[in-house]
Parts: structure tokens; C-alpha cells; sequence
């Protein structure tokens, strides 16, 4: 098991990698290496303008007036789209402990599935309205005043209301005209508006929707005071230039909000939601782990993480980053499949790093082989040396915290060791401890010199036969 995943189960196993704890805070030059912008010499890290802030290269620009990547809510839907995922089963206690460490984490909104769909899906509706979270809870219906009566007497801040807009559903699944749609949509949201709760419509299919369509619709409904209007990928056709065109488009002719809901299917529902952000949408649907219909919509961590890398401090001052893997967990649990070991911040290894050249220049400045500091995530950073492809510097680092002393010439002669040990198969941490510190005792007794190799076989041998003695 990964030593940074601690008790997660992960599905690849390298408890032979040798992983050097960085205890996040200090390198081997002995300056802090926390921030990210302190550098070995001392320099600070793209200071040009001037300003007291380090450049950040993700950050929106000036020109994009029209961007929320550093103002926008998330509406969690794991509790909606995420019990679509195919392995999803969430019972009432399940439910609410979800809906508990989503709100401990900070997202803005937490959407339920519909209470129409089945008994108890009402009962645990009605059940974490009455919670009291910080989050607002809104449910999900058709565009349909039966589901609408329903939603409305659950005790919800707000309806999401959805209704396939493209030829494909109106063909093919509720087999309504844009004449009908439009009248049963304006119907719902003024019924829902004489609640006093929130309402956003959405079109279902949007990307293969007539534009348009699209936009009549739209126009029509925020003209009626509609919160907020949705723009979903449902398909996961859309790539990210296709969403900043509509979304861009969309903003042009509404006032209201603009939320996005963006399925994975081609890989883009990251991006899509950046994309989406950059031109001005408002809500951005998640889910952790992104589960959802087939492979689900936008990842609540990787969302995070794209976003953090643009404004680490907005994102810190929104969320409760440290608990994200946590919920993740929570929910890879309850749906039983794991946490993906290319999992943005808490994948497997996401903050261990293994090649020689990495390791020297993290061990310097972290900022140089990572955009998310793990420390921000309440996670440590590794680095791992037992394997053929790590270096001298990274060897010497171990060397510090065992606290033995060698010269630059010696820590490369048992680096050199590592790597012919290594040739043949990982080394633990264990192996490599032992190594250095046999390696150690050896030149204080004068019995070892650096390159004498077999002499340092022997004394390895020796080793081993007393550990077996003793054993
Ligand atoms: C893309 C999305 O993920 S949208 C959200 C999907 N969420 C869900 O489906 C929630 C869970 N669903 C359910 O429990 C059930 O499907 C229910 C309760 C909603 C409906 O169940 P049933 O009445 O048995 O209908 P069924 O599921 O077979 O078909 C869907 C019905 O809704 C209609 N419909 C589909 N989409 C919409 C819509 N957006 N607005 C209004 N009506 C719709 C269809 O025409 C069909 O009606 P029919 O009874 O005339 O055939
Ligand atoms: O309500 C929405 O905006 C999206 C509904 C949905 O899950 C989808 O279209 O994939
Ligand atoms: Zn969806």
C-alpha cells in the first residue's frame, strides 16, 4: 500500500518501492520547501513584475473579462447523477453521510435524485432537508408538473428542472415538440417560483440541440425569472472550444446563471468545465469520482484541482481541501470500486515522485515538479529511491534523515550500489536502509573505501548472515 494513501484499498501494489518521506516542509538545502517558491539558492520563484505574489502561468488573464474560474459554485450531484452510476446503491445512513462531508467540504449546492422516482428516494429527500447544511439541497425533475407537486413539498432551497431538447430525445424519449416543451417548461418554473424556492431549467442533449432552439428557450425562461439555466453535455460529445462557444453564446442572451453538467465519455469533462468557466458559466455540476450515467461527469477532485491550480487561495478559502479524500473514500466505499491511481491529488503516488532528475530538483524546490502543493490537501510528498532510475541526490537525502554521515563521493559509489541491486529487482525501504547503513559503518571502520565493491559484498553478506542468525 502506498504509504501516502493510508487505508485506502488501491489496486496496484509497490510495497517494494523504497518512498522517502519529505515531512513536507524541508529539503535537502534546508530551505523551506512548503510554499513552493523558495528556491535552493534562496531565490524566490517568478517574481518579474514585481509583485509579491509568484507568477502563476494558470491564472485567468486581464482579458478575460468574462471569466468565473476564480467565482463560481459547484453543484454536487452525487447524490443525484451519482446514483446513476451503474454500482450505485446509497441507502438513508449511506445518504446522509455523504450529504454531511459534502457540506463539511464546502460545496455551495448538493442536488438529491428526484423524489419521484421512487418512496424512499422522497423519505431520504425530505431526510437531509431537514439537516440543516450550510449547502443549499435542490432536487432534480422532469419538466413536468407531477414531478414538480412532488419536489416542491420535499422541503428543498430548489428545483433543477430538465427536459431533452435535441432532435434524438424528442424523438425518442418523451417524443414532445419545442411548442410543448416551452409551455410545459414556463408552467413548472412559475409553479416553482410561487414557492419561494430557486428554479433552474435545463436542456437536456444541449450539444446536439438546434442552436437556436436553444437559445429561444432559454431567453424564454429567463424572461420569467428563472434562477438559473443549464447548459448539459449528456452525451460527452462536446470538446472544451465547442462549450466556450455556447456557453459564450448563452451568455450574450441571458442574465441569469448559467450552470454546465458535463459528461466524461471522450475524457473532457474536466476541461469542458473550464472551458465552460472561462466563458462565463456560473455552476458547474460534480460528482466524486465523477460517477454518474456510463463513466459519469466532472470529477469533484479533479474539478478542484484544475481550479486551485488557476487561484490555490480562492480555492483554499472556498474548501475544505484536506477533506477531499476522505469523501472520496466515503464514496469509492459505498459504491465499492476504488480511488483511481491517476486520481488527481489523491491518486495513487499523485504526490511521489520517482526519476533521479525529478527528485534532485523537488528536494530543491517542490514548485518544480508540482503545480498542487500536497500539504494544501493535507497529504505528503514522497520520493522514491529504491529502483534503478534514482540518483545521487536523492540517495543523500536519505542519507540526512538517517542522520549517517558520507561525502558527495560516497553516497554516488552506494547509489551506484542501489542501482545494481535494483537492476534486478525493486528495492523496499528496508533493503535500501540497510544498504546505507552497512555502506556506513564500513568506511567509519575503515574496512570499505569508495569503488571497492566486493568489499562492500562481503560486508553485505556478512550482514545478512548475522540478520539471518538473529532471525
Ligand atoms: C440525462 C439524465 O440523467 S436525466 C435524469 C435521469 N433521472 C431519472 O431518470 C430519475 C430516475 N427515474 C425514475 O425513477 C423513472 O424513470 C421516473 C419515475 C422518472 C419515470 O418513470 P416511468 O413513469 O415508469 O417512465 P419511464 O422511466 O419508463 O420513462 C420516462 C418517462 O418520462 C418522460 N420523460 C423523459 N424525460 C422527460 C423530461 N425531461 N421531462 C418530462 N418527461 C420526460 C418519458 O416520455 C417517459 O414518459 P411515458 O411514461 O409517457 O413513457
Ligand atoms: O439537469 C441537467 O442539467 C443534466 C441532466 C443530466 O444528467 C444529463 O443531461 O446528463
Ligand atoms: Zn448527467
Amino acid at each position: 500500500m502506498c504509504p501516502c494513501q493510508n487505508g485506502a484499498s488501491q489496486p496496484v501494489d509497490n510495497s517494494e518501492m523504497v518512498q522517502v518521506p519529505l515531512n513536507g516542509a524541508t529539503n535537502v538545502n534546508g530551505t523551506n520547501g512548503t510554499n513552493g517558491n523558495a528556491t535552493a539558492n534562496g531565490s524566490a520563484n517568478g517574481h518579474a513584475n514585481g509583485s509579491t505574489r509568484p507568477f502563476n502561468p494558470y491564472a485567468p488573464r486581464a482579458s478575460d473579462f468574462l471569466s468565473n474560474v476564480c467565482n463560481f459554485k459547484i453543484i454536487e450531484s452525487t447524490l443525484r447523477e451519482g446514483e446513476q452510476f451503474a454500482n450505485a446503491f446509497f441507502d438513508t445512513k449511506t445518504k446522509i453521510a455523504i450529504a454531511k462531508a459534502l457540506d463539511a467540504f464546502g460545496v455551495e449546492y448538493i442536488e438529491l435524485t428526484s423524489p419521484a422516482a421512487s418512496e424512499q428516494s422522497r423519505r431520504d429527500c425530505e431526510e437531509i432537508c431537514k439537516l440543516g447544511l450550510k449547502a443549499k439541497i435542490l432536487t432534480h425533475i422532469r419538466c413536468h408538473m407531477d414531478d414538480a407537486r412532488i419536489a416542491v413539498e420535499t422541503g428543498v432551497d430548489g428545483v433543477d428542472v430538465v427536459i431533452g431538447t435535441s432532435s434524438f430525445l424528442r424523438e425518442f424519449s418523451h417524443g414532445k415538440d419545442m411548442a410543448y416543451i416551452t409551455k410545459t417548461a414556463i408552467e413548472v418554473i412559475n409553479f416553482v417560483k410561487s414557492k419561494g424556492i430557486e428554479v433552474r431549467f435545463s436542456s437536456e442533449d444541449s450539444f446536439r440541440s438546434d442552436l437556436v432552439d436553444l437559445l429561444s428557450i432559454y431567453q424564454t425562461v429567463d424572461r420569467i425569472g428563472v434562477n438559473r439555466v443549464g447548459i448539459a453535455d449528456t452525451v460527452g460529445c462536446a470538446n472544451p472550444r465547442q462549450v466556450y462557444d455556447l456557453v459564450r453564446t448563452l451568455r450574450g442572451v441571458v442574465s441569469c446563471d448559467i450552470e454546465v453538467h458535463l459528461h466524461n465519455d471522450t475524457g473532457m469533462a474536466i476541461a469542458n468545465a473550464y472551458c465552460a468557466l472561462e466563458a462565463g458559466a456560473t455552476h458547474i455540476d460534480t460528482s466524486v469520482l465523477g460517477i454518474g450515467e456510463r463513466v459519469g461527469i466532472t470529477p469533484l477532485g479533479g474539478l478542484v484541482a484544475c481550479l486551485y491550480a488557476a487561484d490555490p487561495e480562492y480555492v483554499k478559502s472556498k474548501y475544505n481541501l484536506p477533506m477531499l479524500r476522505e469523501i472520496e473514500n466515503l464514496v469509492a466505499e459505498a459504491v465499492e470500486v476504488n480511488v483511481p491511481f491517476m486520481n488527481p491529488i489523491t491518486g495513487y503516488c499523485a504526490f511521489t515522485h520517482k526519476a533521479g532528475i525529478h527528485a534532485k530538483a523537488i528536494l530543491n524546490n517542490p514548485s518544480t515538479y508540482e503545480i498542487l502543493k500536497p500539504e494544501d490537501f493535507g497529504l505528503t510528498r514522497y520520493v522514491s529511491i529504491g529502483h534503478r532510475l534514482t540518483g545521487w541526490n536523492a540517495v543523500k537525502s536519505r542519507v540526512e534523515q538517517l542522520g549517517l554521515t558520507l561525502t558527495d563521493e560516497e553516497v554516488k559509489d552506494v547509489t551506484a550500489k542501489i542501482k545494481e541491486l535494483a537492476d534486478v529487482r525493486t528495492q523496499s525501504m528496508d533493503d535500501v536502509d540497510t544498504l546505507l547503513r552497512v555502506y556506513h559503518s564500513g568506511i567509519q571502520s575503515g574496512e570499505l573505501a569508495v569503488g571497492q565493491k566486493e568489499a562492500l559484498d562481503r560486508l553485505l553478506k556478512k550482514h545478512r548472515g548475522e540478520s539471518a542468525q538473529i532471525a
